[in-house]
C-alpha cells in the first residue's frame, strides 16, 4: 500500500538562554495510507513538537517530513490539525464554522461549502445547521470542529489530545464516529493522546515516546481482533486488557488512566 506519511530522522532542539532542550532525537516512521497511528507517553515527551513539525508549523532542526511524497516545509490544506478546544468563532452559525477553514484555505466554492454540509448531515448535524457554538453541547462542538478539519479533504489528519475534555460517554461516542468516519474515508490519521486505552481502541499502531530526549521508546502493533471492533466493543476484548497492562507496565504503572 502507498506511503502517506515519512518522517525521517527528525530532531528538534530548542534553545533558550538558559538550556538547550533535545525535544525529539532521531524520530523516523512511515504511515500507510489509511493507518491510524498513536502516540502516547509523558508530558514533554515532546508530542506536541513532532504534530508542529508534520504540519509544517516549525521546521525540524535536523531531519525531514514528507506527506502523499512532498516534502513539508509549510501549513498545507494536505494536513488537517484538530485540537483539545474546538476554536469554533462564537458569532457564526455551525454552517459557517463548518466551512471556515475552506474560506481560510481559498477554497470556498459552492461544491465544497455543499460538502461540509454533506458532513455536517453525516455528524448529525444537519438541524442545528443555522445554531450558535454556545447553544451546542461540548461533544457537538467537537464533531463540528471535525466537519471543519474534513471538508478541506486533508490527506492527512492530526488529532492533538481532541477528546479529553469531554466526558467519559461522549468520549467514547466520538471516538467511534471518528474511526468509522477515517476509516470510511481511507484517512491517515496521528493521534495525540495520554489515554492509553483511547490509543488502544482506536489505533492501528502505538509509539510510545520517552522524554529527554523525546525518542520512540516502543511500538505496538493492535492486534487484528481490537482493530476489527469499533472501540466501545474493543474495550471488552481480552486482547485490549492484556495489551493495556502490556503499556501501563511500560510506563511504570504511574500517571496515565483508562479513562
Ligand atoms: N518553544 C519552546 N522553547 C523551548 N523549549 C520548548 C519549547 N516547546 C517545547 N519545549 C520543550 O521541549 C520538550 C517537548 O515539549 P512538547 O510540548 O513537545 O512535549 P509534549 O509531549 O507535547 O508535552 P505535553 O504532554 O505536556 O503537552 C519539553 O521539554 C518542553 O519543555
Amino acid at each position: 500500500m502507498e506511503t502517506a506519511v515519512r518522517v525521517q530522522d527528525v530532531t528538534q532542539v530548542y534553545v533558550t538562554e538558559e538550556r538547550a532542550t533535545l525535544a525529539l532525537q532521531n524520530i523516523t516512521f512511515e504511515l500507510k495510507k489509511g493507518e491510524f497511528v498513536s502516540f502516547i507517553g509523558p508530558s514533554g515527551c515532546g508530542k506536541t513538537t513532532l504534530l508542529s513539525i508534520i504540519a509544517g508549523l516549525l521546521p525540524p532542526t535536523k531531519g525531514e517530513v514528507t506527506v502523499s511524497n512532498q516534502l513539508v516545509r509549510s501549513p498545507s490544506t494536505k494536513v488537517g490539525y484538530m485540537l483539545q478546544q474546538d476554536y469554533l468563532f462564537p458569532w457564526r452559525t455551525i454552517a459557517d464554522n463548518a466551512s471556515m477553514g475552506l474560506e481560510i484555505a481559498g477554497m470556498l466554492t459552492n461544491e465544497s461549502r455543499q460538502r461540509s454540509l454533506y458532513l455536517l448531515e453525516e455528524m448529525g448535524l444537519l438541524p442545528f445547521k443555522d445554531y450558535y457554538p454556545a447553544q451546542l453541547s461540548g461533544g457537538m462542538r467537537q464533531r463540528v470542529a471535525l466537519v471543519r478539519t474534513l471538508a478541506a479533504e486533508p490527506e492527512l489528519l492530526l488529532l492533538d489530545e481532541p477528546f479529553s475534555a469531554l466526558d467519559y460517554q461522549t468520549k467514547l461516542q466520538l471516538e467511534e464516529l471518528v474511526v468509522e468516519t477515517l476509516r470510511a474515508k481511507q484517512k491517515t490519521a496521528i493521534l495525540v493522546t495520554h489515554d492509553i486505552g483511547e490509543a488502544i481502541a482506536m489505533s492501528d499502531r502505538i509509539f510510545v515516546l520517552a522524554p529527554n530526549p523525546g525518542r520512540v521508546r516502543q511500538t505496538f502493533e493492535i492486534p487484528a481482533a481490537i482493530r476489527a471492533a469499533v472501540p466501545l466493543e474493543a474495550r471488552e476484548l481480552p486482547q485490549f486488557h492484556r495489551l493495556f497492562r502490556e503499556i501501563w507496565q511500560e510506563f511504570g504503572g504511574a500517571g496515565h488512566g483508562e479513562s
